[in-house]
């Protein structure tokens, strides 16, 4: 029997050596020989990148370029020249190797594009081969498996339920909501210029905007009980910062679960099955109704999650860097302030401000200024996908599980997608739409387009429409001499040191006409 333990021990050991064997070959073909191999797959159709690295890909490269233009100075205030700053790597290698080329996000081999004929055939595609996936397990648990993160029948499922939020009676009470905060906001402002010199007061743009769209989005997510989610928001932020640290930088290990108090506060409204017509109400409604396939609570939270995420910093961003311009370039505040005046009146030319979504259409250069100013500060820089299949996609050749990035802000920034001024500050160029200020419909791609666009589009619009022109008409604004400019990607683009203005009351004394 002692020889029969033996040979069961040694059988034991053989068994786990094989075993261990073939995990490190898998390991090694999947970390060295694959990566080799799918080079030369591309290489052969004249796609060619910087060389890969082990385990790390391009990453460790990536860093060591924002490490070195992290150490630059400021730009000049009125330079919009921070591409090169916030994607070195974009640059040097499209100087390097050309409009599409291969790069590696860790192990996984990663096709860079800027042919509008891809960017085209994988936004517009309705198959399911080009799957959203950020291959960033920490940004799923931020967002959870909500309409971002989802692919195939689970996000149609959470697109049904979800989308009637942005339909037009719940985009009039966004315009309230909207309305409702800004005249909290302007009050302030009222306030800390009356306690100062009585003319003016330096204020940050950047936290305004935060707390503003803040303000909004809790109240579509929770409704009545925005209040008690507040304290759940704030830490859902620090949640949100700590995991685009850990993107950032891949040697943090992953962050263990996060359970947050807007989690707990989402389920206890679940179980209490209140309705309302907040996006727990729709999302509990369509639990209740035949018609619609529903969605688990655990989804119910993550679609809160989702929408919180997508909707909010977003916003924020598109605000700030608007404000930004409007003080650099101070004609185009004063253009605006006219039209805001000529157009937001009632028939009899009485009440000064038109509380509707129509007015807000009316305001043409208004709406040309934020298309300049999505091109040029676009909040979100790229898009990634990750082809389901092998395919064949603008004459190439693509192997299952190959990502592909488009680059929203190098497309923006296109001479010969937007002519020669195409890093310059001109709205002008969208007086005939999108069409007419670029040779192409998807070399403007702030909020994507196809099945996956963004459905908070005209969400956000109204919003920061909406705050600007009740701005405008209130204020004059300009830079203080505190601004740095340092636009960074950090969640979304976004200054380094906030945006410091000068606010100047235009309607001094005339406190209740907001
Ligand atoms: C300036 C503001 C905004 C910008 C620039 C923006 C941009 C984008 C972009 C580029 C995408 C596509 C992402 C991808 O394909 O990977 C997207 C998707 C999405 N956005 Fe927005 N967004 C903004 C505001 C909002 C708001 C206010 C909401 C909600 C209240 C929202 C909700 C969403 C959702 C749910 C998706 C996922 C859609 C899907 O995959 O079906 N966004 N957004």
């Amino acid at each position: 029997s002692i020889s029969m333990e033996a040979t069961m021990v040694v059988m034991v050991h053989t068994l786990a050596a094989i075993l261990t064997l073939w995990l490190i070959s898998r390991s090694l073909w999947h970390l060295v020989w694959r990566s080799y191999a799918v080079a030369g797959w591309f290489e052969r159709q004249g796609i060619r990148g910087p060389p890969y690295r082990f385990v790390l890909g391009s990453l460790w490269e990536m860093k060591q370029m924002l490490v070195v233009e992290r150490g630059k100075t400021p730009l000049d205030i009125g330079s919009h020249d921070y591409t090169s700053r916030i994607n070195p790597f974009f640059h040097k290698w499209a100087a390097d190797y050309g409009k599409t080329f291969l790069y590696w996000l860790g192990p996984t081999p990663t096709i860079y594009s800027t042919d509008l004929e891809l960017v085209k055939q994988v936004l517009e595609n309705r198959t399911e081969l080009f799957q959203n996936d950020y291959l960033n397990p920490i940004l799923e648990r931020i967002f959870g498996k909500g309409l971002v993160t989802t692919n195939g029948d689970d996000w149609k499922r959470h697109r049904r339920v979800v989308h009637p939020i942005f339909n037009h009676e719940n985009l009039k009470s966004v315009s309230a909501m909207t309305r409702e905060s800004t005249q909290k906001m302007i009050a302030q402002w009222c306030n800390l210029i009356e306690k100062g010199d009585g003319h003016q007061a330096e204020i940050d743009m950047g936290c305004y905007a935060e707390e503003l769209t803040l303000g909004v989005i809790e109240r579509v997510i929770f409704g009545a009980h925005y209040k008690e989610a507040r304290e759940g928001f704030a830490e859902g932020k620090e949640i949100q910062k700590l995991a685009v640290r850990a993107f950032a930088d891949p040697q943090i290990p992953g962050l263990r679960s996060i359970t947050s108090k807007t989690t707990r506060l989402i389920k206890e409204r679940l179980a209490s099955g209140v309705d309302g017509d907040d996006l727990i109400g729709l999302m509990l409604r369509a639990s209740k109704s035949e018609e619609v396939e529903s969605l688990s609570s655990d989804e119910m939270i993550s679609e809160c999650k989702t929408i919180f995420a997508a909707g909010q910093d977003t916003g924020a961003t598109l605000l700030t860097w608007g404000m930004f311009l409007l003080t650099i370039y101070p004609e185009w505040q004063e253009r605006l302030r006219e039209e805001v005046l000529r157009e937001c009146r009632d028939d009899d030319g009485d009440a000064p401000y038109i509380n509707s979504i129509q007015a807000l259409g009316k305001l043409k250069l208004l709406n040309m200024f934020l298309l300049e100013t999505l091109r040029l500060y676009s909040p979100l820089p790229f898009l990634l996908r990750k082809t389901a299949s092998d395919t064949t996609l603008a004459n190439i050749k693509f192997r299952k599980g190959t990502m592909i990035t488009i680059p929203v802000m190098m497309l923006h920034r296109s001479k010969e997608i937007w002519g020669l001024d195409a890093d310059e500050f001109n709205p002008m160029r969208f007086e005939k739409g999108v069409l007419g200020a670029a040779n192409n419909t998807y070399a403007m791609l702030a909020f994507s387009c196809g099945p996956r666009g963004c459905p908070g589009r005209n969400y956000t619009m109204i919003e920061v429409q909406t705050v600007m022109t009740m701005i405008l008409r209130r204020f004059s604004f300009s830079l203080s001499s505190q601004y740095v400019h340092m636009p960074r990607n950090f969640i979304s683009l976004a200054p380094r040191y906030g945006l410091p203005l000068i606010v100047r009351n235009l309607l001094d004394g005339e406190k209740s006409d907001i």
